[in-house]
């Protein structure tokens, strides 16, 4: 048996486990890759100033993220298919989250349906929700999630359609037989860049926001924001927390890390708004550098599928405990006694 030490070990079980044409479309991203890199660039040259002498015994990881308990300041980013990892699919996943529990996001494009999902959970489940030319489909998917009472509701703003992911070209990369996006009412699709091309809104404005809040009362938050300037805008638009992310490197390489752009973004908002980050998440230290540069939680995306390709719930589970003792064990040494809380949605601010 590996030993299963690190968030890297479980990657690279992962690797010997997967198919190497659905390993390459987890790892992947867009074009050269640099923003894929450059992620994990920025997490391995940050560091945290310990403090001494604070009195630390037994760090409190817990926060409170939109009126919601959160075990940990971490949560499951959307992923598409996970049925192509696990024959469990998201059931796998969200057994393996409600152990600790860690709060979990769900994709439109997930593979089992969100009742099924919501049936099992044990911690907080959001859905990440892509918008859709034909409103009708994205209303859909929103009945549908809040009918599986999820809580607040991600909108993803960094895809216009999915960008070229060379290693899927050079692959030809179809999704496995009997792989569906059976949240959508037409689940039927082979080529998922082929796909979002077909159907997603290419031309999303501010205005999507207001339309959004027209049809659902759920707390509404904007996934793939990068610069200042957007994010007061979301602010101004009124959303209820920004998730800093480039969409793990897949959608434009020249695109900066997310960790570098995350105190620009944490000025501009000044506690309106919680703000998240994904991107390069890969231990409990980097989970802490992220606090402490004034995020108010992160998302980890590509570790949750390595999980769950070594062990299905259980492998999630592994990995998520793993996460959560290395921050804890970050945070004793740091001498961080616990996790700022995260604000609460405050009065709209006059737009910037
Ligand atoms: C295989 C895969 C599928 C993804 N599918 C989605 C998705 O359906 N919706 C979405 O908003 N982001 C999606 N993402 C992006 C993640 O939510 C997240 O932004 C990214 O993976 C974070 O970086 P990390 O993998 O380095 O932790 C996907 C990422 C991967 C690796
Ligand atoms: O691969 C992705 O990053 C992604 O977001 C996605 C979206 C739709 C279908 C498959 C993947």
């Amino acid at each position: 048996m590996t030993s299963l030490l690190t968030l890297h070990d479980y990657a690279a079980e992962a690797s010997r486990r997967l198919s190497p044409p659905v390993w390459d479309f987890i790892e992947g991203g867009q074009g050269d890759e640099r923003s894929l890199r450059a992620n994990r660039e920025a997490f391995e040259r940050a560091t945290v100033v310990p403090r001494v002498l604070t009195g630390t015994a037994e760090p409190e990881t817990g926060t409170r993220i939109l009126g919601a308990d959160w075990a940990v300041p971490f949560a499951i980013a959307p992923t598409a298919f996970h049925a192509m990892v696990h024959p469990d699919g998201e059931r796998a996943t969200a057994r393996g989250a409600a152990a600790l529990p860690v709060p979990y996001v769900v994709s439109t494009m997930a593979s089992v349906p969100f009742a099924d999902i919501a049936a099992v959970a044990g911690g907080p489940l959001w859905l990440q929700l892509y918008a859709f030319a034909d409103r009708g489909v994205t209303r859909h998917v929103i009945g549908q999630a809040e009918a599986a009472g999820m809580g607040a509701l991600m909108l993803t703003v960094d895809a216009p359609r999915l960008a070229r992911r060379l290693r899927d070209l050079r692959r030809d990369f179809r999704l496995p037989p009997g792989i569906r996006a059976v949240n959508l009412p037409d689940a039927d699709l082979v080529s998922p860049g082929e796909h979002s091309r077909r159907a997603f809104a290419p031309a999303l404005d501010w205005g999507e926001l207001a339309w959004l809040r027209s049809v659902t009362e759920l707390p509404l938050l904007v996934k793939g924001v990068a610069a200042a300037e957007d994010a007061a805008l979301a602010v101004a638009h009124g959303v209820d927390g920004i998730v800093v992310s480039n969409h793990g490197g897949r959608q434009f390489s020249a695109a900066p890390a997310t960790l570098d752009l995350l105190p620009a973004v944490v000025d501009r908002v000044a506690g309106a708004v919680p703000v998240l980050l994904d991107g390069g998440i890969r231990g409990g230290s980097d989970v802490l550098v992220a606090l402490d540069r004034g995020a108010d939680a992160v998302l980890v995306g590509r570790p949750v599928l390595h999980g769950l390709a070594v062990g299905g719930a259980g492998g999630v589970r592994g990995v998520l405990d793993l996460l959560a003792e290395e921050l804890s064990e970050a945070m004793l040494m740091a001498g961080r006694p616990r996790v700022r809380p995260a604000p609460a949605r405050s009065p709209v601010p006059s737009p910037a």
